[in-house]
């Protein structure tokens, strides 16, 4: 049994990460009183509590739309704060300091990645990581070989089981759910293979652009910023094989079963583009040829899914912000009942992740008095913005507070997960420029032109 961790380092308090992100998961999560240890604060900056608590309040306002001080304040009163240099040792001494007598520490590096060896080894250096469990953040690497060299790093200094590497798609509400439905109905399971299922259309697609985030964006792009990661893990939720009964933790080596199924990436498949005026953001160098936008087709050759293509597609600046798994079955055979439509649509189940999560089963339907046969659709809308359901980043902490488990990426899945998308950064493909508000570059539709091309989302 893991112990529940009794304080939470928080290196990298004053970036970005924080602002948008954990300050607001921290109060959501003080408010529904889940918090129980001290957190402290590290970083660069010689800020007084009082800088932190305002940037905090900050970023909690600008995303909640009512602060309850009662709340605000027993949060702020947990928080502490540590300035120094990650390189110094000293920096470590005062945090020891800092953390009291603490013997479960969660250290959680919000810090830049070239950084990530330089905290564990400061950590490791003041005799504080024997019990510790370290949050890391994407990216682990930016390929196959850095991703391994990273882990080498982090292994010479910590065992594995001490990491917990961050893929906020694992804590979203939604993908968990999508093996769940799978295996928990009968109606499902046996019709979810190479049988039944003609094909998958997985779309992430973004209105928004890179606005403030050229600088992390252009060296990154779409592959390496959500495909290789996020997107990966919505191919595992549809295909994974089902967990052992009464073993939740054989869910992590499930998932990495099927990433090793998954066969690497064809360059001949892979499309990108670049919405016109990316070069002008902040950041972008002017002749950049980043992606912007990816749409690819992936292969599993396992006896449940060879033969049954998986195509992704994902980009800033497009149509909508939505993300969903859209499952096509095969089509029905000929039927006999003398209507115009012999051949009815194929049914498709659509999960959706993104802006809420919500399941739509399409049916063909046919109604005495019509001609042809009918599209009927079955939705289930299960949360409604702004709502209660965790952010990801809440289900996250109270998972690593917790001491871990399948919420986070081992190095196994992150190695899986580069070694199918490495032919792809091998070999990229040129990159075509499309309009914003669109669905990013017509190259794209010939990936499905014989599957009936990409479906429109479904909007909720
Ligand atoms: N920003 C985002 O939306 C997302 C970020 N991530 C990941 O999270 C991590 C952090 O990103 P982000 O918050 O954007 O980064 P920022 O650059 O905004 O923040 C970095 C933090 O690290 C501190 N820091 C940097 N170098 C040192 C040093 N030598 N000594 C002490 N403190 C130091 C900074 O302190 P100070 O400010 O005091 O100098 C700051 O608090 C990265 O791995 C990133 O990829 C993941 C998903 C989204
Ligand atoms: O990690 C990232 O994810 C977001 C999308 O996350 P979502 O939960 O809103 O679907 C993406 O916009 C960003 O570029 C990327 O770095």
């Amino acid at each position: 049994m893991t112990a529940r961790r009794d304080v939470m380092v928080i290196f990298g308090i004053t970036g970005d990460l924080a602002r948008v992100k954990t300050f607001q998961s921290l109060y959501r999560m003080e408010r529904r009183e889940l918090l129980e240890c001290p957190i402290v604060g590290v970083a660069f900056e010689d800020w007084t509590k009082d800088r932190l608590v305002e940037r905090a309040r900050e970023s909690i306002s600008a995303e909640e739309d009512h602060l309850d001080e009662r709340v605000f304040r027993r949060l702020v009163d947990r928080i502490s704060y540590v300035h120094g240099d990650f390189g110094t040792p000293n920096t470590y001494d005062r945090l020891r300091e800092a953390m009291g007598g603490a013997e479960h520490p969660l250290f959680y590096l919000e810090v830049p990645p070239n950084l990530f060896a330089t905290v564990v080894k400061g950590v490791a250096g003041a005799g504080l990581a024997g019990n510790a469990r370290f949050v890391i953040e994407k990216p682990f690497g930016h390929d196959l070989d850095s991703a391994n060299a990273l882990a080498d790093e982090l292994h010479s200094v910590v065992d594995e089981s001490q990491l917990l590497r961050v893929d906020h798609y694992l804590g979203k509400v939604g993908l968990e759910e999508i093996p769940f439905l799978r295996f928990a109905n009968t109606l499902l399971g046996p019709a979810w293979n190479r049988d039944h299922i003609d094909h998958v259309q997985i779309s992430m697609t973004e209105a928004f652009g890179v606005s403030d985030r050229g600088h992390f964006y252009d060296p990154v792009g779409a592959l390496r910023d959500v495909v290789v990661n996020h997107l990966m893990q919505v191919v595992v939720a549809v295909a994974m094989e089902a967990p052992e009964p009464g073993d939740r933790s054989s869910i992590g080596r499930r998932r990495t079963e099927l990433l090793r199924d998954v066969v690497p990436a064809d360059p001949a498949r892979y499309v990108r583009g670049q919405f016109r005026g990316y070069h002008d953001v902040d950041g972008v160098a002017a002749d950049s040829t980043t992606e912007t936008y990816a749409a690819l087709e992936l292969r599993i050759d396992n006896p449940r899914w060879r033969g049954v293509p998986f195509f992704i597609r994902t980009g800033k600046r497009l149509h909508v912000t939505q993300t969903e798994v859209r499952v096509v079955f095969r089509e029905a055979p000929s039927l006999g009942f003398g209507l115009r439509g012999e051949h009815p649509p194929s049914n498709e189940l659509v999960v959706r992740l993104t802006p809420t999560f919500g399941v739509r089963v399409e049916l063909t339907a046919q109604r005495v008095d019509a001609a042809d046969p009918e599209l009927a659709e079955l939705d289930v809308g299960f949360a409604a913005p702004p709502g209660e359901a965790p952010t990801p980043y809440e289900v996250l902490f109270e998972a690593a507070l917790a001491g871990g488990g399948v919420r986070f990426a081992s190095q196994g899945t992150v190695d899986a997960e580069w070694r199918i998308i490495q032919p792809l950064l091998d070999s990229p493909p040129e990159v075509h420029e499309y309009e914003p508000a669109t669905w990013g570059p017509d190259q794209a539709d010939a990936l499905l032109a014989d599957r009936g091309g990409w479906r429109s989302p479904w909007l909720g």
